[in-house]
């Protein structure tokens, strides 16, 4: 756990031994502590080295610990500083790969510290739901103070020349304990500034506000008062459901890698095909944003486009992107995809179209090629019954901003091979993006997900609501956008689109189908009136907000919704009454996790923390809140099922509403912890 060994004979190295990260678990704090006592009670030694094993120094507090504080053992990390700090030996570390969280407070107890220019330090628990914030490369670590001296050399051999330098000098004024914050001019009038902007920002998570009262009270307070204070602080945090909510969205994220399918094919027996070259067709906002993520990625890329306007204006919008970097050719003629290792597909969302471009891609690639579509809803499975080999066809589902936005969907039909999924995922973790692998049914996850979450806010209109209330509920419980901003800023034509693929509108609609009503189902078409009317959103100036022009970004009331919402509800006689924010909340969410429980058990997301990961990565659910499947269990899914069973008696004609089975299984069954639910998930996975 803590390897001691001495070296050029006065110098003890001691080297953190707990892959991957090297993580400060009990029984590496407890070796730590005992290395330090051996090296400050052996005569020879006259200076210490701290490294991490394996080009690591260590990546801060063993997470996995913070599941149960109670049971931790071994000696608590602030004892390992102070034992650190207090040696009258100078202890420097040798900081090589990243020096993160407790990590880095490790090396802060140290009295020097060398790090590699390639070296990675920060705080970043603010991600975990405790303070404090973001991570700096070694030569903006060495501007700030954080370290003494950067090297290209070798760190420990560096360290250790350099210990045995400073062996005997004074070490006073080199214990961070014994160092004075410098004084600010202004320092209430800061303080308070920084914390109406973190204010602003943390969308209702705890973490960073705290963040900034603790470090007020390192600046202004002698440092044991300033301990003591972030101790308390700490342990408001550790207690709140927040930070347990942003731990396991940790872990979320990194669980989509170990994928597996209903043929019990998994990530760790399945190979994946070597992509090297990659053609994208059609270059729209998606298409373009996947051409810059897969040549920043490090594939040589074809961006083809038929339409010459469309690929110049793509050809100058993607080189702006990649600033010069990136392999990218241009092409108007679909032969060019004939050699590339893979394919995406991001043309319009329209299947007839999409099955054509199948076809034909089909005969024009070389065998083998991975085809791979970028749909947000259609069946996969029918794109793959138009090709030659449709075992190679995946969904590779991305979000927009495709080179920026971290979640991936990929979505595997029937007939597609493991192997080709494998490529996907990998290729997913080569673009950096969190993959989650999902079977097919319309919608996938996320997008399934959303829908009943849209109707929910449709409804709230035609009851009374406006999307301003609708929004300032979602946006105060944390997301970056209420639904109807955020539709303002995706289109308002991309769901039209849908639902006329869908026969829930337009020409397809038999005639005498009444208004509100589709199978017997309640349906809202406001939105497609919204369209009819030419209001897209953001791009035509105007959909739910008015814009300043077409493209504005600022959403301000528009005085001519609220007339056209009267004259729609009288028109079908429904009378407005007052919503009350929790309303807004329970039926929006709580319609969410009703849908994301029907996705576990028809086994088309293996597990919640996928569905979390989902949401958390791709739709904006508050890292806080740790996803739509996590915060129903810290709401309590009693109460889940109870809010659904009531909203489903208001409006019976809703299926959205009424209790998925599994929901009413868990809760049958006491309702066990979330790692359980899979437990109660019914035997297999459905698949269209
Ligand atoms: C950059 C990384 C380190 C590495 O990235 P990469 O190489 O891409 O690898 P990954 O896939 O991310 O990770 C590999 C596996 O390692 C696991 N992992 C990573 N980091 C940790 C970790 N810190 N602990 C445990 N496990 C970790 C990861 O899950 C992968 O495994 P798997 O695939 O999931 O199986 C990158 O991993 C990274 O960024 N890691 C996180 C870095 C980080 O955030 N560090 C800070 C940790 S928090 C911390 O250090 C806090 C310190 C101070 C507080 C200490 C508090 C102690 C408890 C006191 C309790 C007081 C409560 C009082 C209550 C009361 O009073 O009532």
């Amino acid at each position: 756990m803590a390897q001691y060994t001495t070296v050029n004979g006065s110098v003890a190295l001691i080297t953190i031994q707990n892959p991957p990260v090297n993580a400060l678990r009990a029984a590496v704090r407890e070796g730590l502590f005992n290395a330090i006592q051996k090296a400050s009670s052996d005569p020879l030694v006259r200076s210490v080295v701290l490294s991490g094993q394996n080009g690591t120094f260590c990546g801060g507090a063993d997470i996995k610990e913070f599941g149960n504080v109670s049971s931790m053992s071994g000696p608590l990390l602030v004892e390992v500083f102070a034992l650190m700090e207090t040696s009258m030996k100078p202890v420097v570390a040798a900081i090589e790969g990243f020096a993160l969280g407790g990590g880095l407070e490790l090396a802060l107890a140290c009295h020097y510290r060398i790090g590699h220019s390639k070296a990675r330090v920060g705080l970043p628990e603010v991600n975990l739901g405790l303070f404090p914030g973001r991570q700096v490369i070694a030569g903006e670590a060495l501007k700030l103070g954080l370290l003494d001296r950067v090297t290209d050399h070798n760190t420990v051999d560096t360290a250790l020349a350099f210990a045995k330098s400073v062996e005997g000098k004074p070490l006073d004024n080199r214990r961070l304990g014994n160092r004075p914050c410098p004084p600010l001019e202004n320092m209430d009038a800061f303080f308070e500034e920084a914390m109406k902007r973190v204010r602003s920002r943390a969308r209702g998570a705890s973490a960073p506000v705290v963040c900034v009262q603790a470090v007020r009270g390192a600046a202004t307070l002698p440092f044991h008062k300033g301990m003591e204070l972030e101790k308390v602080l700490l342990g408001t945090l550790f207690n709140s459901g927040q930070a347990q909510a942003s731990q396991y969205c940790f872990f979320a994220e990194r669980a989509g890698a170990r994928w597996s399918m209903p043929s019990g094919a998994r990530w760790d027996t399945c190979r994946a095909l070597s992509i090297s070259t990659a053609a994208v067709i059609g270059l729209g906002t998606m298409g373009r944003g996947i051409t810059v993520a897969l040549a920043r990625a490090g594939l040589s890329v074809v961006a083809v486009e038929t339409q010459e306007h469309q690929l110049a204006e793509a050809q100058r919008v993607v080189s702006h992107m990649l600033k010069g970097g990136g392999q990218v050719s241009y092409s108007s003629d679909l032969q060019a995809a004939a050699e590339v290792d893979l394919v995406v597909e991001a043309v319009f969302e329209d299947m007839a179209l999409k099955e054509k471009l199948f076809k034909l891609l089909s005969s024009i690639c070389k065998p083998g090629t991975l085809l791979a579509t970028n749909t947000s809803t259609l069946d996969i499975d029918r794109l793959a019954s138009c090709t030659r080999d449709p075992q190679l066809v995946v969904g590779m589902h991305f979000f927009a901003p495709a080179h920026m936005m971290r979640l991936l969907e990929v979505v595997y039909g029937p007939r597609s091979s493991p192997e080709a999924v494998a490529t996907a995922m990998q290729l997913g973790k080569r673009m950096g993006k969190v993959s989650v692998a999902v079977g097919n049914c319309p919608g996938f996850v996320g997008n399934r997900m959303l829908k009943p979450y849209l109707e929910q806010a449709y409804f709230l209109l035609e009851e009374g609501a406006t999307p301003e209330l609708v929004d300032a509920a979602l946006e105060e419980f944390g997301f970056p956008m209420g639904v109807f901003r955020m539709t303002d800023l995706s289109g308002l034509d991309v769901g039209w689109r849908i639902r006329k693929e869908e026969g829930l509108t337009g020409p397809d609609v038999p005639a005498g189908q009444p208004t509100r009503s589709r199978h017997g189902h309640r349906y809202s078409p406001l939105g497609d009136l919204m369209c009819e009317r030419g209001r897209y959103g953001q791009k035509s100036g105007r959909g739910w907000y008015l814009y300043d022009k077409p493209g504005g970004r600022v959403a301000r009331s528009d005085p001519w919704l609220r007339n056209f919402l009267e004259e729609y509800r009288v028109r079908n006689a429904l009378v407005a009454r007052p919503i009350h924010r929790q309303e807004v909340l329970e039926r929006c969410l709580y319609a969410i996790i009703n849908e994301g429980f029907r996705i576990l058990d028809d086994g088309i997301a293996a597990s919640p923390q996928n569905i979390d990961a989902i949401y958390v990565f791709g739709y904006g659910w508050p890292k806080h809140r740790g996803g739509p499947m996590f915060y129903a269990g810290q709401v309590g899914l009693a109460r889940v099922l109870e809010g659904l069973e009531r909203y489903h008696l208001a409006h019976p004609d809703v299926p959205h509403l009424e209790p998925s089975s599994l929901l009413r299984r868990l809760v049958a069954s006491g309702s066990p912890p979330i790692h359980k639910w899979n437990q109660m998930v019914k035997g297999h996975r459905s698949q269209l």
